[in-house]
Protein backbone atom coordinates (compact mmCIF):
# COMPACT_ATOMS: atom_id res chain seq x y z
CA UNK A 1 0.00 0.00 0.00
CA UNK A 2 1.07 3.35 -0.87
CA UNK A 3 2.40 5.69 1.64
CA UNK A 4 2.44 8.84 -0.26
CA UNK A 5 -0.26 11.55 1.66
CA UNK A 6 -3.21 12.85 -0.25
CA UNK A 7 -2.52 16.02 -0.72
CA UNK A 8 -3.54 18.41 2.05
CA UNK A 9 -5.69 20.10 3.07
CA UNK A 10 -7.99 18.26 0.64
CA UNK A 11 -10.03 21.48 -0.43
CA UNK A 12 -9.00 25.13 -1.77
CA UNK A 13 -8.61 27.29 1.75
CA UNK A 14 -8.15 30.49 2.89
CA UNK A 15 -4.98 30.96 5.00
CA UNK A 16 -6.94 31.12 9.02
CA UNK A 17 -7.01 34.21 10.86
CA UNK A 18 -5.84 34.44 13.85
CA UNK A 19 -8.69 35.79 16.39
CA UNK A 20 -7.26 38.89 18.17
CA UNK A 21 -8.04 37.27 21.47
CA UNK A 22 -6.26 34.07 20.78
CA UNK A 23 -3.79 33.21 23.42
CA UNK A 24 -0.21 34.88 22.77
CA UNK A 25 2.68 32.32 22.38
CA UNK A 26 3.88 31.21 25.35
CA UNK A 27 0.41 31.06 27.22
CA UNK A 28 -0.02 27.48 29.41
CA UNK A 29 -3.71 26.63 27.96
CA UNK A 30 -5.13 24.64 30.67
CA UNK A 31 -7.91 21.93 30.51
CA UNK A 32 -10.80 23.32 28.23
CA UNK A 33 -13.37 21.19 30.39
CA UNK A 34 -12.36 19.74 33.99
CA UNK A 35 -14.26 16.43 32.86
CA UNK A 36 -12.37 16.28 29.22
CA UNK A 37 -10.81 12.87 28.46
CA UNK A 38 -8.23 14.34 26.68
CA UNK A 39 -7.40 17.03 28.83
CA UNK A 40 -9.64 17.65 32.39
CA UNK A 41 -7.94 17.46 35.20
CA UNK A 42 -10.88 15.39 37.07
CA UNK A 43 -10.58 12.12 34.90
CA UNK A 44 -8.40 9.95 36.94
CA UNK A 45 -7.10 7.86 34.32
CA UNK A 46 -7.46 10.81 31.38
CA UNK A 47 -4.72 11.92 28.97
CA UNK A 48 -4.01 15.17 31.40
CA UNK A 49 -2.65 17.10 28.08
CA UNK A 50 -0.70 20.11 28.75
CA UNK A 51 -1.19 22.42 26.12
CA UNK A 52 0.79 26.10 25.13
CA UNK A 53 0.00 28.39 22.28
CA UNK A 54 2.88 28.77 20.08
CA UNK A 55 3.97 31.31 17.17
CA UNK A 56 2.10 30.71 13.60
CA UNK A 57 -0.91 29.07 14.25
CA UNK A 58 0.93 26.39 16.33
CA UNK A 59 -0.35 24.72 19.73
CA UNK A 60 2.60 22.46 20.93
CA UNK A 61 1.34 19.47 23.57
CA UNK A 62 2.66 17.15 25.98
CA UNK A 63 1.16 13.73 27.33
CA UNK A 64 2.69 11.09 29.19
CA UNK A 65 1.71 7.84 28.57
CA UNK A 66 0.47 5.56 32.14
CA UNK A 67 -0.20 2.12 32.47
CA UNK A 68 -4.08 3.00 32.33
CA UNK A 69 -3.28 3.65 28.66
CA UNK A 70 -1.69 0.67 27.38
CA UNK A 71 -3.51 -1.67 24.38
CA UNK A 72 -0.54 -4.09 24.27
CA UNK A 73 1.56 -4.64 26.76
CA UNK A 74 3.42 -1.84 28.18
CA UNK A 75 2.22 0.00 25.06
CA UNK A 76 -0.27 2.76 24.34
CA UNK A 77 -3.36 1.87 22.87
CA UNK A 78 -3.43 3.52 19.60
CA UNK A 79 -7.52 4.88 19.67
CA UNK A 80 -5.91 6.54 22.80
CA UNK A 81 -3.11 8.41 20.94
CA UNK A 82 -5.63 9.36 18.17
CA UNK A 83 -7.99 10.67 21.08
CA UNK A 84 -4.15 12.73 22.22
CA UNK A 85 -3.96 14.20 18.71
CA UNK A 86 -8.02 14.96 19.08
CA UNK A 87 -7.28 17.25 21.31
CA UNK A 88 -4.11 19.17 20.74
CA UNK A 89 -5.67 19.27 17.08
CA UNK A 90 -8.84 20.31 18.73
CA UNK A 91 -7.17 22.95 20.67
CA UNK A 92 -4.97 24.17 17.60
CA UNK A 93 -8.19 25.06 16.49
CA UNK A 94 -10.44 26.52 19.44
CA UNK A 95 -7.71 28.27 20.66
CA UNK A 96 -6.49 30.18 17.27
CA UNK A 97 -9.90 30.73 16.34
CA UNK A 98 -11.82 31.42 19.53
CA UNK A 99 -14.72 29.31 17.95
CA UNK A 100 -16.15 26.38 19.40
CA UNK A 101 -15.64 23.67 16.73
CA UNK A 102 -16.25 19.62 16.47
CA UNK A 103 -14.25 16.95 14.76
CA UNK A 104 -15.66 15.70 12.05
CA UNK A 105 -12.58 13.37 10.36
CA UNK A 106 -9.76 12.43 11.98
CA UNK A 107 -6.81 10.50 10.22
CA UNK A 108 -4.00 9.00 12.03
CA UNK A 109 -0.63 7.40 11.12
CA UNK A 110 0.96 5.38 13.41
CA UNK A 111 4.85 5.09 12.67
CA UNK A 112 6.48 3.89 15.88
CA UNK A 113 5.07 2.07 18.73
CA UNK A 114 4.81 4.18 21.88
CA UNK A 115 6.21 3.13 25.24
CA UNK A 116 4.47 3.13 29.07
CA UNK A 117 6.15 6.08 30.81
CA UNK A 118 7.40 7.82 27.71
CA UNK A 119 6.51 11.08 27.03
CA UNK A 120 4.81 12.86 23.62
CA UNK A 121 5.66 16.22 22.30
CA UNK A 122 3.14 17.40 19.77
CA UNK A 123 2.81 19.80 17.36
CA UNK A 124 -0.38 20.97 15.87
CA UNK A 125 -1.13 23.36 13.41
CA UNK A 126 -3.87 25.20 11.41
CA UNK A 127 -3.62 24.68 7.93
CA UNK A 128 -6.62 26.58 6.36
CA UNK A 129 -10.14 27.30 6.49
CA UNK A 130 -12.88 26.50 4.17
CA UNK A 131 -16.64 28.65 5.27
CA UNK A 132 -17.07 26.08 8.18
CA UNK A 133 -14.46 23.71 7.56
CA UNK A 134 -10.98 24.12 9.22
CA UNK A 135 -8.10 21.83 8.33
CA UNK A 136 -5.37 20.94 11.45
CA UNK A 137 -2.70 19.03 11.15
CA UNK A 138 0.15 17.45 13.66
CA UNK A 139 2.95 15.26 14.68
CA UNK A 140 4.24 13.99 17.84
CA UNK A 141 7.54 12.90 18.76
CA UNK A 142 8.91 10.46 21.19
CA UNK A 143 11.06 11.82 24.08
CA UNK A 144 11.88 14.94 23.10
CA UNK A 145 10.79 17.77 21.03
CA UNK A 146 13.40 16.94 18.28
CA UNK A 147 12.72 12.63 19.03
CA UNK A 148 11.76 10.58 16.18
CA UNK A 149 8.42 10.85 14.80
CA UNK A 150 5.78 8.63 16.33
CA UNK A 151 2.56 9.60 14.79
CA UNK A 152 1.24 12.11 12.49
CA UNK A 153 -2.68 13.07 12.35
CA UNK A 154 -4.58 14.98 10.17
CA UNK A 155 -8.39 16.24 10.50
CA UNK A 156 -11.40 18.49 9.59
CA UNK A 157 -13.08 20.28 12.18
CA UNK A 158 -16.11 22.06 11.46
CA UNK A 159 -17.58 25.01 13.35
CA UNK A 160 -20.81 25.15 15.54
CA UNK A 161 -22.85 27.22 17.21
CA UNK A 162 -22.97 27.07 20.96
CA UNK A 163 -26.28 25.69 20.56
CA UNK A 164 -24.67 22.24 18.98
CA UNK A 165 -23.60 21.94 22.94
CA UNK A 166 -27.04 22.38 24.25
CA UNK A 167 -28.79 20.20 21.96
CA UNK A 168 -26.60 17.19 22.11
CA UNK A 169 -25.13 17.83 25.30
CA UNK A 170 -26.48 15.85 28.60
CA UNK A 171 -28.68 17.71 31.09
CA UNK A 172 -27.13 17.18 34.30
CA UNK A 173 -23.58 18.04 32.84
CA UNK A 174 -25.17 21.09 31.73
CA UNK A 175 -26.62 21.80 34.48
CA UNK A 176 -23.34 21.04 36.54
CA UNK A 177 -21.45 23.46 34.57
CA UNK A 178 -24.47 26.29 35.15
CA UNK A 179 -24.04 25.38 38.86
CA UNK A 180 -20.06 25.43 38.56
CA UNK A 181 -19.02 27.94 35.49
CA UNK A 182 -15.15 27.02 36.81
CA UNK A 183 -15.37 23.44 34.86
CA UNK A 184 -15.10 25.00 31.31
CA UNK A 185 -12.44 27.40 30.91
CA UNK A 186 -13.75 29.51 28.41
CA UNK A 187 -16.87 29.73 30.58
CA UNK A 188 -17.17 33.93 29.10
CA UNK A 189 -18.50 32.31 25.96
CA UNK A 190 -21.33 30.07 27.75
CA UNK A 191 -24.14 30.99 28.82
CA UNK A 192 -25.89 27.89 29.11
CA UNK A 193 -29.01 27.06 31.03
CA UNK A 194 -31.06 23.94 30.21
C1 LIG B 1 -16.11 25.93 23.06
C2 LIG B 1 -15.89 27.26 23.68
C3 LIG B 1 -16.45 28.42 22.87
C4 LIG B 1 -15.47 29.45 22.71
C5 LIG B 1 -14.36 29.01 21.84
C6 LIG B 1 -13.13 29.47 22.43
C7 LIG B 1 -12.15 28.70 22.65
C8 LIG B 1 -12.14 27.25 22.44
C9 LIG B 1 -10.87 26.89 22.97
C10 LIG B 1 -10.42 25.74 23.15
C11 LIG B 1 -11.03 24.44 22.81
C12 LIG B 1 -9.97 23.57 23.26
C13 LIG B 1 -9.85 22.34 23.05
C14 LIG B 1 -10.80 21.51 22.27
C15 LIG B 1 -10.25 20.18 22.45
C16 LIG B 1 -10.69 19.08 21.99
C17 LIG B 1 -11.72 19.00 21.00
C18 LIG B 1 -12.24 17.58 20.89
C19 LIG B 1 -13.19 17.68 19.77
C20 LIG B 1 -14.11 16.54 19.74
O1 LIG B 1 -13.80 15.45 20.09
S1 LIG B 1 -15.68 16.84 19.14
C21 LIG B 1 -16.49 15.27 19.36
C22 LIG B 1 -16.49 14.39 18.15
N1 LIG B 1 -17.20 14.98 17.05
C23 LIG B 1 -18.51 15.04 16.99
O2 LIG B 1 -19.23 14.67 17.90
C24 LIG B 1 -19.10 15.62 15.73
C25 LIG B 1 -20.34 14.85 15.33
N2 LIG B 1 -20.80 15.34 14.04
C26 LIG B 1 -21.63 16.39 13.93
O3 LIG B 1 -22.10 16.93 14.90
C27 LIG B 1 -21.91 16.86 12.53
O4 LIG B 1 -21.73 15.85 11.61
C28 LIG B 1 -21.04 18.09 12.14
C29 LIG B 1 -21.31 19.26 13.11
C30 LIG B 1 -19.55 17.74 12.13
C31 LIG B 1 -21.42 18.54 10.74
O5 LIG B 1 -22.83 18.60 10.66
P1 LIG B 1 -23.63 19.90 10.14
O6 LIG B 1 -25.03 19.43 9.82
O7 LIG B 1 -23.48 21.03 11.06
O8 LIG B 1 -22.88 20.32 8.78
P2 LIG B 1 -22.64 19.52 7.43
O9 LIG B 1 -23.00 18.10 7.53
O10 LIG B 1 -23.28 20.33 6.33
O11 LIG B 1 -21.05 19.62 7.27
C32 LIG B 1 -20.42 20.89 7.08
C33 LIG B 1 -19.34 20.68 6.03
O12 LIG B 1 -18.37 19.76 6.56
C34 LIG B 1 -18.25 18.61 5.69
N3 LIG B 1 -18.06 17.42 6.51
C35 LIG B 1 -18.66 17.10 7.67
N4 LIG B 1 -18.22 15.94 8.12
C36 LIG B 1 -17.29 15.51 7.24
C37 LIG B 1 -16.46 14.36 7.14
N5 LIG B 1 -16.51 13.40 8.06
N6 LIG B 1 -15.64 14.25 6.10
C38 LIG B 1 -15.59 15.20 5.15
N7 LIG B 1 -16.34 16.33 5.18
C39 LIG B 1 -17.20 16.46 6.20
C40 LIG B 1 -19.57 18.57 4.95
O13 LIG B 1 -19.43 17.86 3.72
C41 LIG B 1 -19.86 20.05 4.75
O14 LIG B 1 -19.04 20.52 3.69
P3 LIG B 1 -19.61 21.57 2.61
O15 LIG B 1 -19.90 22.83 3.38
O16 LIG B 1 -18.48 21.75 1.64
O17 LIG B 1 -20.82 20.94 2.03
Amino acid sequence: MSRVPPVWPPVEVEPPQRHPDAPEPGTKLGPHYAHCFGCGDAVEHGLHLHTVADEDMTIRAKFTVTEAHQGAPGLAHGGLLACAFDEALGATVGEQLRQPAVTGRLETDFLRPVPVGSTLHIVGHLDGVAGRKVYASAEGRLGAPDGPVALRARALFVTVDLAHFVEHGRAEDLRAIAEDPSLLRNRQHFNINP
